[in-house]
C-alpha cells in the first residue's frame, strides 16, 4: 500500500478541508485510490509551523482550535510559520501549496514551489499565482528535478477543466473559451439580484470561504484574469501574461442595474474569455456582459462556474460545476495527487493492486 507524506503550506480554508478529508477518508482512499496520505508538516502565517516525520494526526489538527502561534504547543512545533523550512525539511513526498494568491507577484508560492522541487518534492497547488505567472519555468524545473507539478484547482476549483481540456479534449481543436470563472463574483451578483447590498453580499461570500484574502481580486476581475491566462497558456498554447488581458469587474453594478437588466430579459455575468483567430493571434478579456436569459451561462447561479470551449471537431463543449468552496477545492488537490499517483504507478501495477 502506498502512503504519500504531505506538507500543508497554508492552513486556511482549503488545506484545513483537505486535512478533514484525510481524517475522514484516508482508509477509503487506500482501498479505492491505491494510496493514503500522512501529514508530516504544516506551515501557516498565523498558526505557526510543525514538523513531525512520523505524522501529525489529521483529526487533532482539524478538531483543535489553535490560537495565533498555537502550533508552538505541538511536538516539533513553532510559533513561526517557517514556510520554506517546512518545505525543505519536512520529509514530504508532496508539498500542498494553498497560501494566499498574490495576483501581482505570485509569491511566496512561487518560492515554495522552487524550494519543493529543489528538495525533490512534488507540488500540488490551488494557488493561481505560480500557475499564471511562472508555469513554464516551474514545469521545466519540476521535470528537471524528476517530480510532479499539478494545479487543477487553480481554475474552477474542483471542476476538472484543465485536465479535461488537455486530455479528454485533446485533438478536438480548441480555438477558444468563455466562461464564468469566479465563484465569489457570481455569488455576489445573485445575492444582489435579491436586493442585498454589494458589501453584504461580499461578506457572505467571505464567510462561505469562497473569496480571496483580498476580495477585490474577485470583484474587480483580477482572479478571473489569472485564470484566463492559465487556460489560454495551458489549452490554447498561448504565452499570455496578465497585463495583456483587458480586465474589468462587477463593482460598478448596482442592484438597480441588475434589476433593470432582468426586466429587459437579460442578466449580468462576469465573463473571462480567450480566442485564437485564423492568424493564430490570441485575444483575451475579462468583463461584465449582459447575457440574454436564454444564454447557457445566464442560469449559472451561486458559486457555480461554467466554461464553454469552442472546438473545431465538436463545436461548443460546456462544463459546469463548483468554482469555489473549501471542500470542493480540497477535492482538486486530491485529484492532483491521484494524477501524480497514476503517473508514478504503471497501469499494470495499479490493476494488479485493485
Ligand atoms: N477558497 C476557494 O474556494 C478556492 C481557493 N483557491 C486558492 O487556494 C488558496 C487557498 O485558499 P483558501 O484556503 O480559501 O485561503 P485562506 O485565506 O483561507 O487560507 C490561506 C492560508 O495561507 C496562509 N498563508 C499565507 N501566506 C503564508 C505563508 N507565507 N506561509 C504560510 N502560510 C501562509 C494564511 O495564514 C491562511 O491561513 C488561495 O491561493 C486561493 O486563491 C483556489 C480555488 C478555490
Ligand atoms: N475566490 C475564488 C476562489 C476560486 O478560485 C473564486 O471565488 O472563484
Amino acid at each position: 500500500m502506498t502512503i504519500y507524506t504531505v506538507s500543508l503550506i497554508g492552513f486556511g480554508g482549503v488545506n484545513r478541508a483537505l486535512a478533514e478529508l484525510i481524517a475522514e477518508r484516508n482508509e477509503t482512499w487506500q482501498r479505492e485510490l491505491g494510496f493514503g496520505l500522512n501529514i508530516v508538516g504544516v506551515s501557516d502565517l498565523h498558526l505557526g509551523s510543525v514538523i513531525s516525520p512520523n505524522g501529525i494526526d489529521a483529526r487533532m489538527l482539524t478538531a483543535t482550535r489553535f490560537e495565533k502561534g498555537g502550533f508552538a504547543n505541538l511536538s516539533g512545533g513553532s510559533a513561526e510559520p517557517r514556510s520554506l523550512h517546512v518545505v525543505r525539511s519536512a520529509p514530504a513526498d508532496i508539498v500542498v501549496e494553498a497560501t494566499y494568491t498574490d495576483p501581482a507577484t505570485g509569491e511566496p508560492a512561487i518560492s515554495h514551489c522552487r524550494a519543493a522541487f529543489e528538495a525533490g518534492r512534488s507540488v500540488v497547488t490551488t494557488n493561481k499565482g505560480p500557475v499564471a505567472l511562472a508555469a513554464a519555468e516551474l514545469k521545466a524545473m519540476a521535470a528537471a528535478c524528476g517530480v510532479g507539478f499539478e494545479y487543477e484547482g487553480a481554475v474552477m476549483s474542483g471542476t476538472p477543466v484543465i485536465r479535461l481540456a488537455q486530455s479528454a479534449l485533446a485533438g478536438a481543436e480548441i480555438t477558444g473559451f468563455a466562461g464564468i470563472l469566479n465563484g465569489t463574483s457570481n455569488f455576489v451578483l445573485g445575492r444582489m439580484q435579491t436586493g442585498l447590498g454589494f458589501a453584504e453580499a461580499v461578506a457572505e461570500a467571505q464567510a462561505a470561504g469562497y473569496a480571496e484574502a483580498d476580495p477585490t481580486a474577485d470583484v474587480e476581475g483580477f482572479d478571473v484574469r489569472l485564470k484566463v491566462v492559465i487556460l489560454a497558456n495551458e489549452v490554447l498554447g498561448a504565452t499570455l501574461t496578465p497585463d495583456q488581458v483587458d480586465c474589468a469587474g462587477i463593482s460598478a453594478l448596482t442592484p438597480a442595474a441588475l434589476a433593470e437588466a432582468e426586466a429587459a430579459g437579460t442578466r449580468w455575468k462576469l465573463i473571462g474569455s480567450a480566442a485564437r483567430d485564423a492568424s493564430g493571434r490570441i485575444t483575451a478579456a475579462v468583463r461584465a456582459e449582459r447575457l440574454p436569459l436564454a444564454h447557457p451561462l445566464a442560469s449559472v447561479s451561486g458559486a457555480v462556474n461554467a466554461i464553454t470551449f469552442q472546438t473545431g471537431l465538436l463545436g461548443d463543449v460546456t462544463v459546469t460545476g463548483p468554482g469555489a468552496g473549501r471542500i470542493e477545492t480540497a477535492f482538486a488537490l486530491l485529484s492532483d495527487i491521484v494524477a501524480l499517483h497514476r503517473k508514478a504507478t504503471p497501469l499494470a501495477l495499479r490493476e494488479a493492486a485493485e
